[in-house]
Formats: C-alpha cells, structure tokens, sequence
C-alpha cells in the first residue's frame, strides 16, 4: 500500500501531478497536500507563518527571545526588555529568513542543474513504457507517484494505468484503472475465488480488454512521453501469467518498453535475499526480454552503496558471504549463482533512489531514457532482422513449393532440397540470438514510420482526461457513474441476440425433421417386419402343400 504523498517532508520539490498539469506552468514545484494553485494571499499568510515559527524555534533553542506577543509577553509596561528582545528575533528572523531563502535557491539551482542533465527523449519520439514491477511492499504505487511527479518537473508527460486490482487507494491519477473495469472483490464472489486467484482473474479479464487500453494510449501517443505501468504486488500474477505476458508483449508491439524491477534496499541487505531478488530480475529479463532497470528503493532507510558494490565487484559480494553470520548452504549455492549473475549484473541499469524523498529520480529518468534507446537500437532491429529472414526464408519455401508442383505437372522427379538450406527460421530460434519472440511486423512498422516521421509530431501538453469510461465494466459491481454503452457495444449485443436467436429457431428445425426421421424409420421397420411375416406365412404354406402332395403320393 502506497502512503499518501502527503506525508513527505516539506520543501521536496516535486511536480504538478498531470491532472493539474494544464492549470500550472512545466516545472513549477508544488507541496503535497497543498492547493496546486494557492492564492497570494495565502502564499503572503503561510510565510508569515514559517517565520513567526522559525522565530519560536529559534527561541526555543536558545537564539533568541521570542518576541513579546498578545499572550506570551509582558504587558507590565516594562517595554524595553520586550522591544530590546523584539528587535533580536526581527535580527534573527531575517538572517533566518536569508538564510532560508538561500537554501532554498541553492535547492532550486541543484535541482535545475540536476534535471538539465537528465538524458531526455526527444519530444517526437514515442512514448516509453515502464513495466513497474517488484515484490509486495517494495515500493512500487510509491514510486509511481514520485516518478510522475518528477517527469512533470522535468517537463515530460506520462500517462498512467494501474494494473493493480486489489489496492485499495492509489496516491496518483491513474488515467486508466483496472478497477474501473474490473471489481476485484466482486470477481472473488462470482467466481468463489481466494485473493490471489481473483487477482489472476481480474487480469485475465483486462487482458481481453487490452487491445482497448492499447487504442487508449495510442491515441495519446503524441501528448504522453512515458506510459507508466503499476502491477500487483503478487509479483509472479503479472511476471508467471498468460495475462502477465500478453499485456507485456500488448505493450512491447506497440511502443518501447522496459522494466522498472524495483528491490526494497532494507530487506535486501542479507547477501542471501540480494541474490535472490537478483535471480527474480534475471527470471524477468529472460522471460520478458525487455531491458531492464533495477531500481534500488527506499534508500532514505538503508543505503545501497553495498548492494551497488556487490554488483559491481564479485570479490565484494563473496566478503559479503563470508562475513554473513547466517551462513548456510544456501551461502555456497549462493556463491556459486553470484558467479553466474555476474555477466547480467555487467550491463545492468542500476539505480538508487528514494520514493519517498525523491533522491535519484533524475537518474531513473535517465536510466529510462537510456532503456528505451536499447529497446529500440537492439531489440526492435533485430525483430526487423528476424522479420526479414523469416520472409526471405518463406519465399524460398514457396519457390520450392511451386518447382515441386512444376515437376509434378510435368512428370518429371521433384527436385531435391538444396544440401545446407537453412531451416525455416522460426520464432524460438529468433528468441535464440536474443530477439524478443512476440514481437512482430507492427513494432518494427511502428517503429519505422516513428523514425521516418522524425520529429514531425509535435507534443501538445494538456490536461489528461480520466479514461475510466471507456473500457466499460466486465465484471458486475462497480459501475462507474455515467458509464453507457457504446454504439459498438449496443450493436455487437444486438447482433449476439440475432445469432442466438438463429440459432434456436434452427435448433428447433432441426428437432423438427429429427422427429420426422423416426416416423418414416419406424414405417420402414413395419413394412419389413409385415414382409418377413409374409414371407414366413408363405413358406409355410408351400411347405404344408408339398407335405400334403408327398402324404397323397
Ligand atoms: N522510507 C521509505 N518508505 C517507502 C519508500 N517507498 C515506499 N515506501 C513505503 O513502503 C510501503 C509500501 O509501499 P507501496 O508503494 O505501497 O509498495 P507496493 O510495492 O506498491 O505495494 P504492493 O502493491 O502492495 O505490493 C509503504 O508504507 C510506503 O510508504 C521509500 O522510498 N522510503
């Protein structure tokens, strides 16, 4: 569960979340939990507030006297003290005042500088989606939050579905929301499911809608510049599913995709545990074949420096192991996969950040843009190789199909397969030189028209409507307000009515003429049956006539 943005400490610049995004400049910082756009006045009463406060804490600590007040001070005309008290904390407020304003400008610059180095993508590219996936608890819906936060600051789009069905509250706007479509509680009921297996529906039943939240994203293609992905915290429901992996592929075809696995810094610092999420992300990156970003969360708690260090150093991890006093014979199988995960640790994104605070969001956005780029230099060009020798190959079949039948024709032998002849190029062999096997003709068309069209589309920024409605509502229960049919939906019913209707009427002929069988069947089997006692009747009377003559006789 995600905590409120609400609850971060102040002063963190962070991002007009996008549902505001129209109403306020790219850039401008806000407070969680504040109004996005406060009146001046408010602005003018709140600093007067911090300043009176730092005045008091400044007192507190010895500093200063407060200044005499309306209730705290000396009434008893003895006005010197009080106006020679007054004067230090007007002396302190401003130096405090000065030196607050200077931190703040020093933020603000460090901030500034921080997001102009960010490697951004350029504004006609198309957007990058971001599987964000991770253990329960490891901070995902967090990030999510903080991201968008961060990528409106650094004047980026992103569009956001969240593909959680059972959290209860999300700190973000999700522009589409498996549970506007699909009540996970109400999947439990129909179908007598426990959590996890109501989890799993409730995706399934997105995924046959997934098509529909492609459309989605495609249409808002040229405004967005990143389609973030929040998944169940049942990691392996979205990561071991056939509707985990559709929606992965789904998004992979359409636009470039990598995964944000994120790790939980503090519950991974045994060297045992850091292994095994390490073995997860490998799972993943081999399962999905998507590039990936290890996002190191949550290290306002714990710092990652050790967990960065063991990657990047075998000889540290093995120390790790040696010093770890739980050693067990885990620690030896461990030592022997760390060995193994070396070479996917070698060109591994990994990122430090804290969701909570917002460190090392900058870097992620960096590390995102650089995945994208992978996705499409690597992944996407050798699909568009893969393509081109599955066709080459598919038109040497059909030539040597077509001499095959020339032979035949002519009655002549078919000729033999050339010796050497590659064989078809299938997709698992095209997943064998590190191709992603879903993707097909539309990614790399995709991808080509996107490059073709350079930078052509230009992104408008705007405010982002909900797309709650248009998914519609595939399990009973949750409706949302003003939901209505489509003219497709309403005519796709209609349609569905008419066939089921055809089909009973035919049904009903068909008993119809199934009961006139049996009549003519059982005429037929008395008109045997009356024949073959004829013909016995016959016999006998023949036989009783030749009796009788040979009696005579
Ligand atoms: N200190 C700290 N706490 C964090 C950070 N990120 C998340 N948390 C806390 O970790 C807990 C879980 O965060 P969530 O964002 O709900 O994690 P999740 O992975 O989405 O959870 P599930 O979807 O239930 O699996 C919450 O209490 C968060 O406040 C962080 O960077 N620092």
């Amino acid at each position: 569960m995600a905590r409120s943005g609400a609850s971060r400490g102040p002063g963190i610049p962070i991002a007009v979340p996008h549902a505001v995004a129209g109403r306020r400049g790219a850039g401008e910082d806000y407070v969680p939990g504040q109004p996005a756009l406060a009146p001046q006045e408010d602005e003018a009463e709140a600093a007067e507030m911090i300043e009176g406060a730092l005045v008091r804490v400044s007192a507190r600590m010895g500093m200063v006297q407060p200044a005499a007040g309306p209730t705290g001070g000396d009434d008893d005309g003895e006005d010197e003290p009080a106006e020679a008290s007054g004067a230090g904390a007007d002396a302190t407020a401003e130096a405090v005042g000065r030196e607050a304003a200077a931190a703040a400008a020093d933020a603000a610059a460090a901030s500034a500088a921080s997001a102009a180095a960010v490697p951004l993508r350029p504004l006609s590219a198309p957007p990058v989606a971001c599987l964000v996936i991770g253990m329960a608890g490891s901070g995902k819906t967090t990030l999510m939050r903080a991201l968008s936060d961060r990528m409106g600051v650094l004047g980026q789009v992103p569009y956001i579905i969240n593909a959680d069905p059972a959290v209860a509250h999300v700190p973000y706007v999700a522009n589409i929301d498996i549970r506007d479509a699909v009540n996970y509680k109400e999947v439990m009921k129909q179908y007598g499911l426990g959590p996890n297996g109501a989890i799993l529906t409730a995706l399934n039943l997105f995924a046959t809608k997934f098509d529909q939240v492609l459309e989605l994203c495609k249409r808002r293609a040229d405004e967005v510049s990143h389609v973030l992905v929040d998944t169940p915290g049942q990691i392996e429901a979205f990561t071991w599913s056939a509707s985990g992996q559709i929606i992965t592929e789904s998004v992979a075809s359409e636009m470039p995709t990598c995964v944000l696995f994120v790790l939980d810094v503090p519950r991974s610092r045994s060297p045992t545990t850091f292994m095994s999420n390490m073995l997860y992300a490998c799972s993943i990156l081999y399962k999905t074949r998507l590039p990936i970003v290890v996002v190191l969360n949550k290290t306002d708690v714990a710092k990652a420096d050790d967990l960065v260090g063991w990657m990047r150093d075998f000889e540290l991890f093995q120390k790790a192991l040696d010093d770890d006093r739980d050693a067990t014979y885990a620690s030896t199988l461990t030592r022997s996969m760390s060995l193994a995960l070396d070479e996917f640790y070698a060109g591994l994104e990994v990122v430090p950040v804290s969701a909570a605070t917002g460190d090392g969001l900058d870097a992620l956005v960096g590390a995102i843009t650089r995945a994208a780029t992978e996705f499409e230099e690597g992944y996407a060009l050798e699909a568009k190789a893969s393509l081109a020798a599955r066709q080459e190959q598919a038109e040497k079949d059909r030539a040597a199909s077509l001499a095959r039948l020339q032979a035949d024709v002519e009655g002549r032998p078919a000729p033999e397969p050339a010796s050497g002849e590659a064989a078809p190029i299938g997709l698992s062999d095209a997943a064998g030189s590190g191709l992603r096997t879903s993707m097909g003709r539309e990614v790399v068309d995709a991808l080509e028209s996107v490059r073709e069209e350079g930078g052509a589309a230009a992104r408008t920024r705007g405010e982002l409507m909900r797309e709650a409605p248009a998914l519609g509502v595939f399990a009973n229960g949750r409706r949302m307000p003003g939901w209505e049919p489509s003219d497709d939906e309403v005519a796709a019913a209609q349609s569905a009515e008419a066939v089921a209707a055809m089909g009973a009427a035919e049904e009903e002929e068909d008993e119809e003429v199934e009961e006139g069988e049996e009549e003519a069947l059982q005429a037929v089997r008395e008109m045997a049956r009356a024949m073959r006692d004829k013909a016995a009747a016959d016999k006998a009377a023949a036989d009783k006539a030749a009796a009788d003559k040979a009696a005579e006789a």
